[in-house]
């Protein structure tokens, strides 16, 4: 079971992430990808996918044609969790 994010993480989710938005309505946070093609696109999900695996934390995700959105919420904590953190900066550094 995760824990939910505490107060003082969820101040400095910004500038840890700062590529990342929060959803309105929704306990979590967001990314748009947009990449040259399809490929591209589909490579990048391949990794993303084979992070998920390996942390066992899975995003909610869409792609059209070159363009991917990513949003990670922690179902079991019914919320954000520094599984998304971690999920995210992950993620992030798929692009470095
Ligand atoms: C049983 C399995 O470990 C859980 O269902 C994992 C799988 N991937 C997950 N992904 C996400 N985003 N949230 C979860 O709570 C979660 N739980």
């Amino acid at each position: 079971m995760a824990d939910p994010l505490s107060p003082g993480r969820r101040d400095v989710l910004p500038s840890l992430l700062p590529a990342w938005s929060p959803v309105p309505g929704r306990d979590a946070i967001r990314r748009e990808f947009r990449f040259r093609d399809f490929s591209e696109a589909f490579a990048f999900m391949t990794r993303v996918a084979l992070l998920a695996e390996a942390g066992d934390h899975h995003p909610e995700w869409s792609n059209v044609w070159n363009r991917v959105e990513i949003t990670l919420t922690t179902h079991d904590a019914g919320g954000l969790s520094e599984r998304d953190l971690r999920m995210a900066a992950a993620i992030d550094a798929l692009l470095a």
